[in-house]
């Protein structure tokens, strides 16, 4: 059809024309951002004026993080178009933009005027006429799509240019490259309702595998720190994800939506100082996450205050100090009762102790001098309220303290105690672990050596060292006191900063809101003592376990077990959240078999669920197999609807390890340049591995998973590995990673829902 050939033509000329005028504006935002910046780094800082000091430091802080959203916006920077009944026409994009008289010419996708382009359907258009998609290569426009609401709404030439395949569709068409992208231009209305919901309270989207549940939680970061700028950008938004290889595959999606201040982490992760990533077993593991364990953690810490069996005997230079039993327990139990953490309340016991064995040495010596001095006229026996003051007891304290012995004595009954060392020591005790862990739990599965291999941490202690953590407390006089010390430092300068911007008339020219920001966090005065390089949010919020995120997102949620949820929850004390996840994948031990049970310890009943029910991912084919699947590890769960027919049906091929390889190099020619994963049992993983040189790196073109690696991950074909050696949840995770095509190789009879398949040798 020439005609409708070249009305396509003629509607790209002119969509190019504003695209074109897009970027020349952004390109104006980037050389002026640089300018500013360079302007100010040009600069050496010294003998500048506390007033200047200030400007610098709000120009070249907004201008950094300016440009590296402007950097962030380069691909797709304008992808959609509204035309409304009254006859007005926005631009939809990454990013806002302005012409020079200040007109907006391009609205960000996350401002509300942009919402109707994702929420119009036919039923309820949202006062459009037309939803246009705009897709570019580079800075080009290469095609457009239309949906129409309100035909008789449109000008004649504007029907004309009607073109259209679906946008989505053509979306979930690429190839997959082995990161996630970004879907701004296409994202659907109940993915929409999960962006845009407030930011109070706790939210979860439940969804079956491939409803977009991962990129929803994704752009819903993005939408709140635009909304909520002030209050996210000054505490952060904390994302929660399964484990290293799915952050690296989410890790882009976040600087192409325009975002740039984020944390991510794994629970592996969010125990400042540990990176673990091993897994403890599956029974390990179940008793670690059991919400029991807290109890045992308090258990754990309590039985390092101890009381010795009989009386306390220290030998001390000739002498030896004893402290009556009773009185060793009278100390502890006061300790115990001032309520502080153990390691604060430490003090307290250690200054006592020493004092009464500072009167034990008093009594000891006395002994000894009255045998001595048994003929003496003069001799006066020992009176304590005398003969030892407070002075006196102070300094023989110190003097005792400083003695490797008496040390040595004391630290037994109430040691210092790191989170680490208290973990460590517990768990490679068997005596300690058959006394600490509540009955109803199997502590011999947790037992395991004090150092060397099979001691590093596991993923599964983390909640249990944060817990930890909160028990024993941090002596922390020393840094308290140089705080306090530079807090003095700071206010004089903040007050010093003040006087001289209101003598000098500059609340006009310095944004005060955006200074007391500054100041609020100390940051002020912290970046102007050029002290090595300024840390980031995310630095700072990753080094310090108190930290209060403004907001977390916790994805693969499932996964997390009851001693993590303590953790999360501490992380985030206005309980503002985003739980994502799906309770039909769960694949620990000690993961969520419903919301309710993991989270109502913490909400209350106070959250609400959103539910999505689309599979973008998986076409028909393949999600009628994983269905069978379903049916079988959790009736009750629906599966999500396929919005895809691929037309190839999934195939299985009887052999074992050594069969993948032929397998692979079939599916390979069969998608051409897409990616392949193997998604492998852990039993044949190692050996599957060794097939596949360099297949451990999520960038190969075949990565080799573990299930537990491929969650949240997607590829073009999928080859599953063993599936007889995966547990039914783990099968169905395996199952619906692909887009495409999916292969079985198997040894033996097919699991249950698998035996659809027919066989080939
Ligand atoms: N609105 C959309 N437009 C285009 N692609 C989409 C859209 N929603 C989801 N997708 C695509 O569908 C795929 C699955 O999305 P995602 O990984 O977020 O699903 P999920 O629910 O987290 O899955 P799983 O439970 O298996 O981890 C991704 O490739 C994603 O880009």
């Amino acid at each position: 059809m020439p005609n409708r050939q070249s009305a396509l033509a003629a509607a790209i000329a002119s969509e190019q024309v504003t695209v074109s005028m897009m970027y020349d504006r952004l390109d104006a935002a980037r050389t002026r951002a640089e300018t500013a910046l360079s302007a100010v780094h040009a600069g050496s800082g010294s003998g500048l004026t506390a007033r200047m000091r200030v400007e610098r430091e709000v120009t070249a802080g907004e201008q950094a993080v300016r440009l590296a959203r402007l950097h962030g916006v380069e691909r797709g920077l304008c992808f959609g178009r509204v035309d409304t009944s009254g006859g007005q026409t926005i631009y939809i994009g990454r990013i806002g933009l302005r012409d020079e008289e200040h007109e907006s010419v391009l609205i960000d996708w996350r401002a509300p005027a942009a919402r109707p382009f994702y929420v119009a359907t036919p039923a309820d258009p949202a006062d459009l006429v037309r939803r246009r998609h705009l897709h570019t290569r580079e800075r080009t426009v290469v095609g457009l799509d239309d949906e129409v609401f309100d035909l008789a709404g449109m000008s004649e030439s504007d029907r004309r240019g009607l073109v259209g395949e679906a946008a989505l569709l053509a979306a979930l068409r690429r190839g997959r490259t082995g990161r996630m992208t970004d879907v701004v231009a296409t994202i659907q209305t109940e993915q929409d309702r999960v962006i845009r919901a407030g930011l109070q309270g706790a939210l979860v989207v439940q969804g079956g595998p491939g409803t977009g549940k991962t990129v929803a939680a994704l752009h819903r970061a993005a939408y709140l720190l635009y909304t909520h700028r002030d209050v996210l950008e000054r505490r952060g938004v904390l994302v929660v994800g399964p484990n290293p290889m799915f952050l690296r595959y989410i890790g882009q999606v976040l600087p192409a939506l325009g975002e740039t201040q984020i944390v991510m982490a794994t629970v592996g992760e969010l125990f400042p100082g540990v990176r673990a990533t091993a897994r403890d077993t599956p029974a390990a593991e179940a008793v670690k996450g059991d919400v029991r364990m807290a109890g045992f953690v308090a258990a754990a810490v309590r039985r390092r205050q101890r009381v010795p069996d009989g009386d306390l005997e220290v030998p001390y230079e000739h002498l030896v100090l004893t402290v009556p039993h009773e009185v060793c327990a009278a100390l502890r139990d006061r300790a115990r009762a001032v309520r502080l953490p153990h390691n604060m309340a430490r003090k307290l016991f250690v200054t006592e102790l020493l004092k009464e064995l500072v009167v034990a040495e008093a009594r000891a010596l006395e002994a000894a001098l009255r045998i001595e001095e048994l003929d003496d006229p003069d001799y006066q026996p020992l009176e304590l309220d005398r003969d030892l003051d407070e002075t006196g007891l102070r300094l023989g304290a110190e003097r005792l303290w400083s003695d490797p012995g008496v040390r040595r004595a004391v630290d037994a009954l109430w040691p210092d105690l790191s989170p680490r060392r208290l973990i460590a020591e517990t768990l490679a005790d068997p005596e300690a672990l058959a006394a600490t862990v509540p009955a109803g739990l199997d502590w011999r599965v947790l037992l395991r050596p004090a150092a060397g291999p099979g001691a590093e941490p596991t993923v599964g202690d983390v909640p249990l060292l944060d817990e930890a953590a909160e028990l024993l407390g941090e002596d922390d006089s020393a840094r308290r006191l140089a705080a306090r010390e530079a807090e003095r430092e700071r206010a004089g300068e903040e007050l010093y900063a003040r006087e001289v911007l209101q003598v000098a008339e500059l609340d006009d020219v310095v944004d005060i809101g955006h200074l007391s920001d500054l100041l609020g966090e100390g940051r002020l005065a912290e970046r102007h003592h050029d002290d090595g390089p300024e840390r980031t949010l995310a630095d700072r919020a990753a080094a310090d376990r108190e930290w209060a995120y403004g907001h977390v997102i916790v994805d693969e949620a499932q996964e997390l077990s009851a001693m993590a949820w303590r953790l999360v929850m501490r992380r985030v004390p206005a309980r503002s959240l985003t739980v994502v996840g799906d309770v039909a994948q769960t694949g620990s031990a000690a993961g969520a078999r419903s919301w309710a049970e993991m989270l109502d310890p913490h909400l209350e009943g106070r959250w609400r669920e959103e539910r999505l029910e689309v599979n973008y991912r998986t076409p028909v084919e393949i999600m009628r197999l994983a269905a069978e699947v379903l049916r079988e590890v959790d009736p009750a769960q629906e599966p999500p609807e396929s919005v895809r027919e691929e037309g190839a049906e999934p195939r299985a091929v009887a052999g074992g390890p050594a069969a993948v390889p032929a397998v692979v190099a079939e599916e390979l020619a069969a998608i051409g340049e897409g990616r392949l994963g193997v998604v492998v049992s852990d039993a044949w993983h190692p050996r599957v591995l060794e097939l596949f040189p360099g297949g451990a790196d999520l960038d190969a073109p075949v990565a080799v998973l573990t299930v537990t690696q491929a969650k949240g991950l997607e590829f073009d074909a999928v080859v599953v590995a063993d599936p007889a050696g995966m547990a039914g949840r783990d099968l169905y995770v395996a199952v619906t990673r692909a887009t495409r095509r999916l292969a079985v190789v198997h040894e033996g009879p097919l699991p249950g829902p698998l035996r659809l398949l027919e066989s080939t040798t």
